[in-house]
């Protein structure tokens, strides 16, 4: 099994709606997002998929996010732009995304609010 990691940063701001605390009010992050994706296949090159190719679908979804105000975006109106929920968005949009041969999949998404604070998505291939 071959795991491969790209890590992609961008700039965007947000509030948690409802949280008893200054998270409530507006506030920004620098995120850091760590996607790995898992397969056994490698193609003719030698690659389970190119970084460059990982990294373009990555960005595509990045640029609706990069300076933003989270809550604003359709996919956090009513779902509190969270780590959490950021993490689960990014895994799906990206599953969706990516043009996966073989048994290549995106296994974890990890999103780092701060150097600090981190939360990391994955789930089951019987889910996707
Ligand atoms: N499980 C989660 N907990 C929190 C989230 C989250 O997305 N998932 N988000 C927040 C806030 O966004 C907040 O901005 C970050 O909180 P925190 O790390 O506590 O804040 P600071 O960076 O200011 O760190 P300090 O240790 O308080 O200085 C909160 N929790
Ligand atoms: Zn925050």
């Amino acid at each position: 099994m071959y795991e491969l990691t790209v890590i992609v940063e961008f700039e965007a701001a947000h509030r948690i709606v409802d949280y008893p605390g200054k998270c409530n009010r507006l506030h920004g992050h620098n995120w850091s997002v760590e996607v790995n994706v898992i397969g056994t296949k490698l193609n003719e090159l030698g690659m389970l998929i190119d970084f460059k190719e990982l990294k373009k679908e990555v960005n595509k979804i990045i640029e609706g996010l990069d300076h933003y105000y989270l809550n604003e975006l359709d996919a956090f109106k009513v779902t509190n732009p969270t780590a959490e929920n950021l993490a689960k968005y990014l895994y799906d949009e990206l599953a969706k995304s990516l043009l996966l041969s073989g048994d290549t999949c995106v296994k974890s998404i990890k999103i780092w609010e701060s150097p600090k604070s981190a939360v990391c998505y994955s789930r089951g291939k019987e889910n996707v």
